[in-house]
């Protein structure tokens, strides 16, 4: 069943036109990519799911409470320089009606809750941010370029955090630059250029769908992505 559904979804900035005519649904306990290049839409694009921008026009509908509901981690969060890790977790908490035991999150994404957000190295910024989307117990959690700027293992660390939020049964739609990412952990993918969705399927059947030939061993997403964009067909 969806619990998220974009249709013909147009947002303009002034004359620009950020996303154009975008129509997708998610399904409720799938991990749903949006993959493109900077500037494609992805942001915009999310942030009028998560009710942050009004559409230009089109409709969206999600199929849970925006404010209690909702987990949004954004790109480049960021918070005072003093403030420590568990006073934020214990601020945000104190937005939901059925928080999530903060203690217990901090554990799981690997966080002192004495550390003030100054001292965070990038990784430990982005766990975080995953935390605070996740502290309201959410039945829908998007996150917007979580692993952009994390070395290859925390990058993997997070992909296993990721995994364990589904398996929670949390929807979760996820905006990446990394195809690995995409391929390892989408049920299905929106391939997105110029504020439009090219493509729409499961990793592999886009793989499929792109006709691209294995360069070594396999054909992967990357190939695919690289494929649909350089020649999107409308
Ligand atoms: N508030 C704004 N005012 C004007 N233009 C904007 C605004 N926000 C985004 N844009 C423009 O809209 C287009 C889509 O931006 P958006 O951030 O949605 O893309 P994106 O795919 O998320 O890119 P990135 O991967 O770089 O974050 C870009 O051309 C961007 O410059």
């Amino acid at each position: 069943m969806a619990i998220i559904t974009v249709e013909h979804l147009r947002k303009t900035y002034g004359a620009h036109t950020a996303v154009d005519d975008v129509s997708f649904s998610v399904e409720e306990g799938e991990i749903f990519g949006i993959v493109g290049r900077n500037g494609a839409g992805k942001s915009t694009t999310v942030e009028c799911v998560a009710g942050l921008r009004v559409p230009t026009s089109g409709r969206v509908e999600v199929g849970a409470d925006l404010k209690e509901e909702v987990g949004v981690q954004l790109q480049d969060c960021r918070l005072p320089d003093k403030i420590r890790v568990g006073e934020a977790l214990d601020l945000y908490a104190s937005f939901y009606s059925r928080p999530a035991d903060w203690r217990a999150l901090l554990d799981e994404v690997g966080l002192d809750p004495r550390r003030t957000f100054a001292t965070l190295s990038g990784g430990q910024r982005q766990r975080l941010s995953l935390a605070l989307a996740l502290v309201g117990s959410p039945r829908i959690a998007i996150l917007d370029e979580l692993t952009t700027g994390l070395d290859p293992l925390a990058r993997r660390d997070t992909w296993e955090l990721i995994t364990r939020v589904r398996e929670r049964g949390v929807t979760v739609v996820l905006v990446t630059h990394f195809m690995e990412e995409a391929e390892r952990l989408c049920d299905r993918v929106a391939v997105i250029a110029g504020g439009r969705v090219l493509a729409l399927d499961t990793p592999s059947g886009l793989v499929e769908r792109a006709g691209v030939t294995p360069q070594v061993t396999r054909a992967t997403l990357d190939d695919a992505f690289l494929a649909l964009t350089d020649h999107p067909s409308d």
